[in-house]
């Protein structure tokens, strides 16, 4: 049987919620610690945990047919690498950033400035489209220290909550891009493959339309209904369904997540009571 063959990374970052966003779309790894491969009992695919930097090069070579990947590592080394679905964790930016004291007016600061990075495609990139010329120093990690130390004047690298920026004295000064976890896909991926990935997306894309989405339930009284009901978008229209006790209804609806809160208060104002909000676990439209 032809199996999809999926990079994950082994450990890091992405590591937990690539195998969560598996599971959550029906698919169970065994997954022995230190495995390198592992093939999954209930849906013709592979895993291979690899390190997250070298996967372009995998997919590249049609040794994987798809892969979980930081979009910023695509970035970096995968240009020609083209990306099926974005996934919505590990959001992150890569930015350049200066120590606090550096008086810093626009990117022509970095003419002749020493830069330390683990992106060095996509600091020259970014520079030479702005005609500046700076020198890179290529270093694999730890790189917000470099400054510090007195191996460059500047640093280009992740930055998320800007923690290890303030810890180290830094600030960041350009946002070169912004970046999530996304489903790689190989250049060599064969027909029968892509059927599989097809399937594969369709469940991915439930799952993540499921995440963003909240199950509402609430009672209203019928001479309120309409009051409550033009502050619900529903997937089509909310459901309306008589209570035992009469001249009372119960309301269902889906509400994207991040909404819920901007109108809790005008559904109790409005006379909505005993309200109940449960998470969804697919959604397929
Ligand atoms: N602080 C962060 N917040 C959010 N996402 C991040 C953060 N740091 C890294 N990421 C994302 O997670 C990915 C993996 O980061 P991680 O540090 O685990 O691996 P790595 O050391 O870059 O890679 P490798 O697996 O090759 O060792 C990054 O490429 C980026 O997309
Ligand atoms: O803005 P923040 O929230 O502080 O996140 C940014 C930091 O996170 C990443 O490092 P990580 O913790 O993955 O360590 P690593 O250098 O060992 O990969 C990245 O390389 C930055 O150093
Ligand atoms: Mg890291």
């Amino acid at each position: 049987m032809t199996k999809i063959r999926i990079a994950i990374q082994k450990s890091g970052r992405l590591n937990e919620d690539s195998l969560q966003i598996l599971k959550d779309c029906g698919i169970s790894i065994d997954n022995g610690k230190d495995q390198l491969k592992a093939s999954s009992r209930n849906f013709p695919m592979e895993v291979f945990y690899l390190r997250n930097g070298d996967i372009p090069q995998y997919l590249r070579d049609g040794v994987v047919d798809i892969a979980i990947i930081g979009e910023n590592v695509l970035i970096e080394k995968g240009e020609d690498i083209s990306i099926a679905e974005k996934l919505g964790f590990s959001k992150c930016k890569v930015s350049l950033a200066v120590p606090k004291s550096f008086k810093y007016n626009s990117v022509k600061d970095f003419e002749g400035k020493r830069i330390a990075t683990s992106y060095p495609n996509t600091v020259i990139n970014y520079l030479k489209d702005k005609g500046v010329n700076a020198d890179l120093h290529i270093i694999s990690g730890s790189v917000e220290i470099a400054p510090n130390i007195g191996l460059a004047d500047a640093i280009c690298d992740i930055v998320s909550s800007g923690s290890t920026l303030f810890k180290n004295n830094l600030k960041e000064v350009e946002v070169m891009l912004t970046s999530e976890a996304v489903l790689a896909v190989s250049p060599k991926i064969s027909e029968e493959r892509r059927e599989l990935l097809k399937k594969l997306q369709f469940r991915i894309q439930s799952v993540l339309r499921a995440r963003g989405s909240k199950y509402v339930l609430l009672n209203a009284p019928n001479d309120k209904l309409d009051m409550v009901l033009k502050l619900l978008p529903g997937m089509r229209s909310p459901t309306v369904l008589p209570l035992a006790e009469e001249g009372w209804s119960s309301v269902h609806t889906v509400i994207n997540k991040d909404k819920f809160w901007d109108v809790i208060d005008e559904l109790k104002q409005a006379g909505a009571e005993g309200i109940l909000v449960c998470p969804i676990e697919k959604m397929v439209l």
